[in-house]
């Protein structure tokens, strides 16, 4: 069965479809947002061998021609050079500005296309089809897009909301359980945010998910796009709410600009380890008891996810390296940090109230005995 999560911003709002064999229907959901029965997808070198013929297949059906490109797989490809070849491919195909473009991927592929959708002749619309459990969860909804700099994680980009996302629970099958345990690091962050029911529903539930259980995994992404929806409706520009939904991810973007956004740590992975961090900083700033912590570590660790940066293979800069790589997060005001704290599990709130002491004592801990 097919659930749908409407996000209503108005002009601007869409439908989430969610369940199984969407790919397969993939020509009669998107053929009635086309003006023209053509649209350009673009997809990574891993995807497309598992899953991009059944959505060619489906578009032929339903008499839609298509061309697509396919990219190299990684968080690498989130940059400058592949946002230049997707430009370059939509102006090859002569993408129109009525016409829309299609994001077949994880993250990394739905944040670049996202963008170059929102810079194509000032804006095309595009329908995401995320395949990986992050992205159906969390990137294909909201509409932040971009690629990353040197200098920090997404810090080129725009807001531009898709017009359709068509979550197919079917694909996640094909995910390593790697990449599956990194998108249920933003699973979990939802529960840590603001739903405390779904946190314990998740301790429950979360073995079933990661062995395959579709009725489980479907529950999941809905109730993650129900919570990411409203924030997103509440605050698209993220003002001050929407920042609940970076909850870990101040830690997260400092650790993956010092792996070089590389296989070293996947995103989702970070976000883990962040949001056990931001519970340990909460907790030692008197904010939540000690127990809070303690539960986020115990279930990470059951599901067998990295909870600590001594997690991470290979060596790490010092702790004021990490805190200086903060730096250039998109929550600094007049060069003032904010993090995302917790007074309990579901109850996080916005403050630029944190001493950079605690939180370098808490990347200390973290790290464990390091070589000096
Ligand atoms: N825009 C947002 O709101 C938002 C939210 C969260 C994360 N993100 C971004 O998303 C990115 C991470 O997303 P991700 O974890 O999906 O990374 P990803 O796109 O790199 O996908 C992870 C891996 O899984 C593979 N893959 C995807 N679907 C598959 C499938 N069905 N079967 C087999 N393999 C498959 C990919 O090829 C890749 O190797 C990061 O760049 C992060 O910053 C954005
Ligand atoms: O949608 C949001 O808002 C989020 O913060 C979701 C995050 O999971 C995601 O990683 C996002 O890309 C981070 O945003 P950024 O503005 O900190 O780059
Ligand atoms: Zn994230």
């Amino acid at each position: 069965m097919t659930q749908v999560v409407h996000v209503p911003l108005g002009d601007r709002a869409y439908d989430i479809q969610i369940g199984r064999g969407l790919l397969d229907q993939a020509g009669s959901l998107i053929g009635p947002i086309l003006q023209r029965a053509k649209v350009a997808i673009v997809t990574d070198s891993n995807v497309a061998p598992l899953h991009l013929r059944r959505l060619t297949e489906a578009l032929q059906g339903a008499g839609i021609a298509h061309e697509a490109l396919v990219l190299p797989a990684g968080e690498a490809t989130k940059s400058w050079p592949y946002l230049s070849q997707t430009i370059d491919f939509f102006l090859n195909e002569k993408v129109e500005r009525r016409d829309v473009v299609v994001a077949l991927g994880g993250g990394v592929i739905g944040d670049l296309v996202g963008f170059a959708a929102a810079i194509l002749r000032r804006g095309v619309r595009f329908v995401q089809i995320p395949t990986s459990l992050l992205a159906q969860v969390d990137s294909s909804v909201g509409g932040k897009t971009g690629i990353n700099a040197t200098q920090g994680k997404n810090l080129i980009g725009a807001f531009h909301q898709p017009s359709l996302v068509l979550a197919d629970i079917d694909v996640l099958d094909t995910l390593t359980p790697r990449d599956f345990l990194a998108g249920y690091g933003e699973v979990v962050k939802y529960g840590l945010l603001g739903n405390e029911p779904f946190f314990e529903w998740l301790e429950q539930n979360g073995a079933a998910l990661a062995a395959g259980d579709h009725a489980a995994r479907s529950e999941a992404v809905r109730v993650s796009c129900q919570m990411k929806a409203q924030i997103v409706v509440r605050d698209e520009t993220e003002q001050g709410d929407r920042a609940l939904l970076n909850l870990g991810h101040t830690f997260c973007h400092a650790l993956e600009a010092a792996t070089g956004y590389s296989d070293r740590l996947l995103h989702g992975e970070g976000v883990a380890i962040g949001c056990a961090l931001a519970f340990e900083t909460s907790a030692r700033l008197g904010l939540c008891a000690q127990e809070a912590p303690s539960r986020v570590r115990a279930h990470l660790k059951a599901m067998g996810m990295k909870t600590d940066i001594s997690d991470i293979e290979g060596l790490m800069p010092t702790p004021a390296a990490l805190f200086a790589l903060m730096g250039q997060d998109k929550k600094v005001i007049a060069g003032q940090l904010n993090f995302i704290m917790a007074r309990a599990i579901g109850r996080a709130f916005v403050t630029s109230d944190v001493s950079e002491e605690v939180v370098l004592s808490v990347l200390e801990a973290s790290m464990g005995p390091r070589a000096t």
